[in-house]
């Protein structure tokens, strides 16, 4: 499957529901107070993505309470995000007095952290619902990261076989990405999002401004889903991403929001051609093959996925420059961006990553099928990538081996 640029078609109502357009136009004067992009599922499965900030109580409360089909609510969140914002969702999504339902909202408080996205903590959500007695009606609210948005999904996919959920994303990483096509699961000590299930979200509630107590480093790590959107089908927004790095590093509002909603176009788009990854969406996956295995092989936890991420994407441009399929130029860009938002391209000299760990690792990867690993390559003009088998397993090995070398040198 390879991808090509799509084209602008130069829609200016930044205020409108938009589902299948990756052609928003950039920051302007907005009028009114959120934007909505539509996913839209075969089946009548839609589902809106809400992006705005500065909501009120009553406006939050008010939109995600349209989701909500039952009386009972399982709020989840993890220990750093729970003094931060859990309380005032708790009460908001309880405001009985915003429309004529009468919902009761209980909360679990997980272990924040990579290394805690795990079967056994995703269980603890199954063991306060059924302790509740919540039932097939009952809605769970994923509040925070991309961490407990996955345990969250996953949990509701499984949880008396499938209950409604809610994405209510607090970093860029599950604002641009992972709130956004149905991906959950938790991770396994043989491989990352081993155990999971796709299970589509009601709605994806976005208030940009819970960014504002998100660390750097988190901001960073999540510009690198950005970066791959332009990469594997969006020109013109990794060219607008050059010239407004910096306005993304300092969280300017407009550029934020810009990024976010053009974001969520793309993963909308990716996933309504393609929900279960059966071809194309296989093309969001840019450097994560490489990327899962450092975040595995690091010990999960010692990277941040869009750490991994960024060196995995560095790494499939090396190989994809070394068989020709890109040239000099378009490797070189492709460096600048990540480098410029401060996100790794190599790694650190306390790696513990192997040659052998890549192999081992990469060979267990999800889109292998029956034992031929099929990589996101990046092929042409920039916007354009290939998912294949068909690479030359010379050049995979000697970017491995480059990049491990420069770990001992
Ligand atoms: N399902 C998908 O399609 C998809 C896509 C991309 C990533 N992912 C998954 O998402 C995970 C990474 O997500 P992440 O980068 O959001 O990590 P995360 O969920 O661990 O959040 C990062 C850190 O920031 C904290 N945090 C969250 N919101 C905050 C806020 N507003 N203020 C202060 N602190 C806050 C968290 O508690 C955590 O410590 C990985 O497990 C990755 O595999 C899934
Ligand atoms: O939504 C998708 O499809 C993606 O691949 C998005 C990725 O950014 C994300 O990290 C996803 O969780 C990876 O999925 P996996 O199938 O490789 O575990
Ligand atoms: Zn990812």
């Amino acid at each position: 499957f390879s991808t090509s640029t799509p084209q602008n078609n130069n829609n200016n109502n930044r205020c409108s529901t938009t589902s299948l357009s990756v052609a928003s136009t950039p920051p302007q004067q907005t009028s009114t107070p959120y934007d909505t992009v539509k996913v839209d599922l075969s089946s009548g499965r839609d589902y809106p993505i809400y992006i705005g900030s500065d909501f009120t109580d009553t406006e939050a409360a008010t939109l995600i309470r349209q989701h909500i089909h039952g009386k009972r609510v399982l709020l989840i969140t993890n220990d750093r995000i729970a003094p931060l914002y859990l309380e005032r969702y708790q009460q908001l999504l309880s405001d009985n007095s915003v429309d004529d339902k009468e919902l009761v909202v209980d909360t679990v408080v997980l272990p924040d952290g990579e290394e805690n996205k795990t079967y056994d903590v995703m269980a603890m959500v199954l063991d306060k619902a059924l302790g509740l007695g919540l039932d097939r009606k009952s809605t769970f609210v994923a509040l925070g990261g991309g961490v407990i948005g996955d345990m969250v999904g996953f949990a509701s996919a499984v949880y008396q076989r499938g209950v409604n959920f809610v994405q209510i994303p607090t970093t860029v990483m599950a604002m641009v990405d992972s709130s956004v096509g149905g991906k959950t699961g938790v991770n396994h000590p043989l491989g990352k999002n081993m155990i999971g299930a796709f299970h589509q979200p009601q709605c994806v509630f976005i208030d940009t401004s819970t960014l504002n107590t998100l660390p750097d480093r988190e901001l960073k790590s999540g510009i690198s889903e950005v970066v791959k959107y332009g990469l594997i089908r969006d020109a013109p927004f990794f060219e607008w991403q050059e010239e407004n790095m910096t306005k993304l590093l300092e969280r300017d509002p407009e550029a934020t929001r810009y990024a976010i909603r053009r974001s969520c176009e793309n993963k909308a788009d990716v996933v309504q051609a393609d929900e279960l990854e059966a071809g194309v969406r296989a093309t969001l996956n840019l450097g994560h093959t490489f990327g899962h295995a450092i975040e595995n092989g690091s010990g999960y936890g010692t990277w941040l996925h869009g750490e991994g991420v960024s060196i995995g994407t560095a790494m499939a441009a090396t190989m994809s420059e070394k068989m020709g399929w890109i040239d000099e130029g378009l490797k070189q860009r492709i460096y600048d961006i990540l480098e410029s938002a401060d996100l790794p391209v190599k790694l650190p000299r306390d790696s513990p990553m192997k040659v052998e760990t890549f192999n081992k690792l990469m060979s267990l990867d999800k889109k292998v099928a029956d034992g031929q690993l099929r990589l996101i390559l990046l092929q042409g003009e920039l916007g354009n990538c290939k998912f294949t088998g068909e690479f030359d397993t010379g050049a995979l090995q000697e970017t491995i081996e480059e990049f491990v070398k420069e770990i001992e040198a």
